[in-house]
């Protein structure tokens, strides 16, 4: 695919359709409150991404309103502003020439173990699963240039984990698609709320690592549909 210059382009239209839909799931599981929330996508093949329009409520988004911008943040139409997360999305896409989708929400409990600088330890097989090892915390880094970006590139370059919890800020989560990136993130949150209810009740201690690496394993080649009409995303998400 040659790289867009416009956004008629069938492929880039497509992917407006898919990143739409899936500001929809980050209200569909809880994560965001008000527009606290983005999702962005690479354009495969080229040096763009489509990223949600800062401070736009979900239900006004449509396909058309997401912003296409260079991988420095800079759009390449007339129109809305990129999110405030523009720079720390591209420097991610930059870094990591895999990741094909990025999600960043302020959910709940994943937020409070932010707010906590602290790390959701692997203490039950859904984060072996999922994480392949705890949920790590990244730096505090101030938003809107590359600080947010390198502190996410730093944390999960070589970790299992498509989440980082971003100190005093919550969580960004990345996937080889969109469609994975949003699943991390919901998986994250679902981890941090389960460990926080565990923890009202006394310590937990974590998996030991032989049966952390295992699971995640068979998580993430085994676990699900494996034919022609599986979602690529399930149960893989790096
Ligand atoms: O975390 C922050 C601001 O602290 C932003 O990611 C969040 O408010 C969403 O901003 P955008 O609407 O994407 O510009």
């Amino acid at each position: 695919m040659t790289s867009p210059t416009t956004s008629n382009d069938a492929e880039v239209q497509a992917l407006r359709r898919e990143v739409c839909a899936l500001h929809q799931e980050l209200v569909r599981w809880g994560l965001v409150a008000w527009t606290s929330g983005n999702v962005s996508a690479r354009v495969p093949g080229t040096q763009l991404m489509l990223i949600k329009p800062s401070g736009v409520s979900y239900d006004a988004l449509t396909p058309e309103t997401l912003v296409l911008t260079d991988l420095h943040g800079t759009p390449q139409q007339d129109g809305a502003t990129p999110s405030s997360d523009t720079g720390a999305h591209g420097y991610v896409y930059r870094a990591m020439p895999d990741v094909g989708g990025i999600v960043h929400t302020h959910s709940p409990y994943a937020t409070a173990w932010a707010a906590r600088s602290e790390p959701i330890p692997c203490a039950v097989t859904a984060i072996a699963d999922e994480f392949g090892a705890e949920i790590p915390v990244g730096p505090f880094a101030m938003i809107g240039n590359d600080e947010i970006g390198r502190g996410i590139v730093d944390t999960l370059s070589g970790h299992p984990s498509p989440a980082v919890l971003m100190a005093q800020h919550g969580p960004f989560t990345i996937g080889p698609t969109p469609r994975a990136a949003v699943k991390a993130a919901v998986m994250c949150e679902d981890a941090a709320r389960t460990i926080h209810l565990a923890r009202q009740q006394g310590q937990v201690e974590p998996l030991p690592p032989e049966h952390i690496a295992a699971l995640h394993h068979r998580y993430q080649n085994v676990y699900g549909q494996r034919t022609e009409h599986s979602d690529p995303t399930e149960g893989r998400n790096q």
